[in-house]
């Protein structure tokens, strides 16, 4: 079964912020919102938690509307910054959060699931930064919600503080539960999700698994040896697809936005004796730029 996650359009003066936008997330799986500043991510994201209205088309969550699925704890949302009572101890806020939602999780799960079980008895204002953004966690899952939205989760977190929320999630994903997270960190991308959504200008311009977008932006390295140094590389770099070359002795590495294309023309002889061809894939922030760029041109 599938949830399905429908978005609209949001306008601010001229600045068209989200165009017709559809996303799905499936039973169980993780899905990353990628995109650069600007993007769409944190409004597409609003849409959906009801927190802002669409100004064409209509927002559905579960076949419901957005306000409906938040107060039944279908979709929940661990925003940017968001602040917490002080004074409160750290079991005390999840039980309170709890207790808005016709079923949610048991106290002691949510606590568990976001590793914060030796904690439970600190005070709030007396959390690390990574251990504060966990609670935030704790408190968006309390609400078993079938689809779990973070927005930017480990901004400004430490490294040892992102791996300790990435395994908090991950224990949380592993038990069927639907994640939407908006990142910049591709590493996380790549670790973390299922499947990507690629923004840009307001419109989703790719998604696929991590591997499908790195085929779609179809781009990487080919690198080969040649005999005796190659001296002029001005002839390289308008081979088809080349978008950079680079040459060490009789070592080649042409950065190429086509790898079909770059090999095609060596293959027929643009550059002679060519041996030990090597062609590598872009990565995953690779092709998300060249995704992004091909978009906003
Ligand atoms: N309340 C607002 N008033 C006017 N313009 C806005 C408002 N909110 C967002 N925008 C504009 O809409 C566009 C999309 O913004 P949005 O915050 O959704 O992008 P984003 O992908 O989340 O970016 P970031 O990664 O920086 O958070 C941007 O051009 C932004 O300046």
């Amino acid at each position: 079964m599938s949830i399905s996650v429908c978005v609209a359009s949001k306008s601010y003066g001229a600045v068209r912020a989200v165009q017709q936008v559809s996303l799905e997330v499936r039973r169980g799986e993780t899905v990353a919102l990628l995109g650069h500043n600007g993007a769409g991510k944190s409004t597409t994201i609003g849409m959906l938690l009801g927190l802002i209205a669409p100004d064409a088309g209509r927002v559905l969550v579960c076949g419901r509307e957005p306000g409906a699925a938040v107060a039944e704890g279908r979709i929940a949302a661990m925003l940017q910054d968001t602040g917490m009572m002080p004074a409160v101890r750290v079991g005390e806020l999840v039980e309170l959060a709890g207790r808005c939602y016709p079923a949610p999780l048991p106290t002691a799960r949510a606590l568990d699931l976001a590793g914060l079980s030796p904690l439970a008895g600190r005070r709030v204002d007396r959390l690390s930064g990574g251990q504060a953004q966990r609670l935030r966690f704790a408190v968006a899952i309390v609400s078993d919600p079938d689809v779990l939205v973070l927005d930017e989760p480990t901004r400004a977190l430490d490294v040892k503080a992102r791996v300790e929320f990435w395994q908090a999630m991950r224990a949380y994903a592993a038990t069927g539960r639907s994640v939407l997270f908006a990142t910049h960190y591709l590493d996380e991308v790549d670790e973390n999700a299922g499947r990507v959504v690629v923004m840009a200008g307001g419109r989703v311009v790719a998604a696929g698994t991590p591997a499908e977008i790195r085929r779609m932006a179809g781009g990487g390295t080919v690198v080969f040896t040649v005999s005796g140094p190659h001296g002029d590389d001005t002839g390289l770099a308008g081979l088809p697809g080349v978008t950079g070359v680079s040459v060490d002795g009789e070592r080649v590495t042409l950065r190429t936005a086509d790898c079909d294309a770059t090999v095609r023309a060596l293959a027929a002889g643009a550059v002679p004796d060519w041996r030990d061809l090597r062609v590598s894939p872009a990565s995953l922030d690779e092709s998300f730029l060249m995704l992004t760029r091909e978009a906003e041109a």
